[in-house]
């Protein structure tokens, strides 16, 4: 098997290994590949892996030894699958390897909209608290999460851990999920319609996937049915926001904060306006990227490429 890692950084930047894939064959690892290098890399191989490096209808045309697409990451929207299928191209992606390691980032930035931890740290340091006459000050509201409500658009692993969390922080839990499927009852969570969670949640978080049918789910539509206190977090898919909407809302104190791990482009242009939004936080993609996680990542993404190559693929989509 000639195997091939478009863009392997990410997930072992060197404290992982790659003898998994080794085992299955000749494998070359590329660190990072751009849309012009793609076809040329991939073009010997049987097997190629990527997290982030699209591979478009276009490009899979390109590439008529390939037979197998593995995706390093749960998130499989970078892949034209449909074109894939067509080809006879399998694609897996990897399912719940950094569920726990997501649902904490969430509560990371939602409790960074609670305590502001860094920005009190940072008074105190340069003496504000030294020179106070008062045992305790605050630099920005506090926040009880206790009896909010905790708004969930896509109830799957992560977003089930997240409501674990939220529930374990006293919130109400409400979610939404596609339609598709029939909800299935959850102790402690109730199921609504996406217009009610709009307008009931205090925190709203995104836990579904980038397609179609959930392209900037979040819209100034969707946002004027929010509350203005209410804060968005998005550690999915940046595509699930349109982005200029929730920077015109933010700015105009339509939305009272955003936490964000994902951007349409990533890295971000310049010039996106939630770099220069009020009342945002922004972290680069990390929610997956604990070495827990990757290891796990590793660990299946390996599986899966084993599994295809004894022939019984696993983790197959669509
Ligand atoms: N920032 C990061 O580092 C990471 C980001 N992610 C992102 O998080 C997403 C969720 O991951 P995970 O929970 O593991 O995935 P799951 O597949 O377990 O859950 C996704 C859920 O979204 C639901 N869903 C689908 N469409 C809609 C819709 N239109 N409205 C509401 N819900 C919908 C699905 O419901 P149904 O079954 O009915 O279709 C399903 O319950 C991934 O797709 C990925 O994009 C994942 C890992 C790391
Ligand atoms: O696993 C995912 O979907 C991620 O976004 C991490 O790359």
């Amino acid at each position: 098997m000639n195997i091939v890692v478009l863009d392997g950084y990410t997930l072992n930047p060197g404290d992982l290994d790659w003898s998994g894939l080794q085992a299955l064959g000749e494998l070359t690892v590329y660190e990072r590949s751009s849309e012009s290098e793609i076809v040329e890399r991939a073009a010997q191989a049987d097997m190629v892996l990527t997290n982030k490096t699209p591979l478009s209808a276009q490009t899979l045309e390109q590439l008529p030894k390939l037979r197998y697409v593995g995706v390093l990451a749960t998130g499989y929207n970078i892949v034209d699958v449909q074109a894939a299928k067509e080809r006879g191209v399998v694609v897996t992606n990897v399912p719940a390897y950094s569920t726990h390691s997501v649902a904490q980032l969430v509560f990371a930035l939602v409790l960074e909209f609670c305590h502001r931890v860094q920005r009190h740290s940072d008074s105190v340091l340069q003496g504000d608290w030294a020179g106070s006459v008062d045992f305790s000050y605050s630099v920005s509201p506090l926040v009880e999460l206790n009896n909010q409500t905790m708004g969930l658009i896509g109830l799957g692993q992560i977003g089930k851990q997240t409501a674990l969390i939220a529930l374990a922080m006293g919130m109400k839990v409400i979610a939404t999920g596609s339609g598709r499927t029939v909800p299935q009852p959850v102790d402690g969570i109730e199921w609504v319609s996406l217009e009610e969670l709009l307008q009931r949640a205090d925190v709203i978080s995104l836990h579904c996937p980038l397609t179609p049918a959930t392209n900037e789910l979040i819209n100034a539509e969707r946002i004027a049915r929010m509350k203005p206190s209410a804060i968005l977090i998005n550690t999915a898919r940046g595509g699930l926001l349109n982005e200029a909407d929730v920077a015109q809302a933010l700015n105009e104190g339509r939305l009272a904060g955003a936490g964000l791990d994902v951007l349409t482009v990533e890295p971000p242009k310049p010039d996106n306006p939630l770099l220069h939004a009020q009342n945002v936080i922004i972290t680069p993609h990390i929610a997956w990227a604990t070495k827990e996680a990757r290891a796990r990542l590793m660990a299946v993404a390996s599986s899966n490429a084993r599994s295809f190559v004894e022939g019984r693929p696993v983790n197959v989509i669509g």
